[in-house]
């Protein structure tokens, strides 16, 4: 019997990773997407064409990232409607104005008409009833330390070089986005209480624990 049906995990489920970066996203994304025979869908970080820019100038390149992230995760979202879901999504919707585009506006490094008009083009596309939810939010989390150090160790320069205050108040935020959240059931995992790099078996018991949350009434 495959792990699927092992676990009575829906064929149309849409599970969706959530956490800061560096946390581990594209690593379950991959494992829990090869284990369930799932399609995946991965945010564009190689070709997307503001993100270097935006790391060397915040207040220049932050509403041109936040248009460009929100137009991809709409065509991701509207390609996994079309496949009828069986998908594993690397980052979710709701982190980019939650997390992403709040912190740019709050520290002023995206300016007040910016951040309105990007929140109510975000608001009419996703805030509404024609938008689906994914099933299940996995969200990951884990120490600033152990956060630090996996972004050193993955190595794009635009983040080494980006300042450790930055990631410490991305990290805190997450905190307080996360015990707020509340457009899908949540299933969070701390990052040292798996280990899919070197130990294969790790996914079962993660898997067990999605089948129970997509089995919890919404
Ligand atoms: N369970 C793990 N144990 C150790 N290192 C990990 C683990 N998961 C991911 N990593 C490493 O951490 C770095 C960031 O992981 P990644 O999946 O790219 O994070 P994200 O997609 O959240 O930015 C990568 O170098 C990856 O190899
Ligand atoms: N909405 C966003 N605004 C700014 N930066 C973003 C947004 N979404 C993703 N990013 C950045 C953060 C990382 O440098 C890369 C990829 O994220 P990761 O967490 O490594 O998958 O894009």
């Amino acid at each position: 019997m495959n792990v699927k049906n092992k676990y009575g995990i829906p064929d149309h489920a849409i599970i969706t990773i959530a956490g800061t970066v560096g946390v581990g996203k594209s690593t379950m994304t991959k494992s829990l997407a090869d284990a369930l025979n799932f399609r995946t869908s991965f945010e564009k970080v190689d070709t997307n064409p503001y993100l270097d820019k935006f790391y060397g100038d915040f207040e220049r390149w932050s509403f041109h990232l936040q248009i460009y992230f929100l137009a991809e995760r709409f065509k991701e979202q509207k390609r996994m409607f079309e496949y009828d879901g069986g998908f594993i999504q690397d980052r979710s919707i709701y982190e980019d104005t939650g997390i992403f585009a709040k912190m740019h506006y709050e520290k002023g490094t995206m300016s007040e008409v910016d951040y309105e008009t990007y929140k109510s083009l975000f608001d009419a596309m996703v805030m509404t009833p024609y938008f689906p939810h994914p099933n299940l939010l996995i969200y990951l989390e884990g120490s600033l330390e152990d956060i630090l150090s996996r972004i050193q160790e993955r190595g794009r320069p635009m983040e080494q070089q980006t300042s450790i205050e930055y990631w410490k108040e991305m990290h805190g935020r997450y905190e307080k986005w996360i015990n707020e959240f509340n457009a899908c059931p949540v299933l969070r995992l701390n990052i040292n209480d798996y280990d899919l790099m070197n130990n294969e078996g790790s996914i079962e018991p993660i898997l067990e624990k999605v089948s129970h949350f997509l089995k919890q009434p919404i």
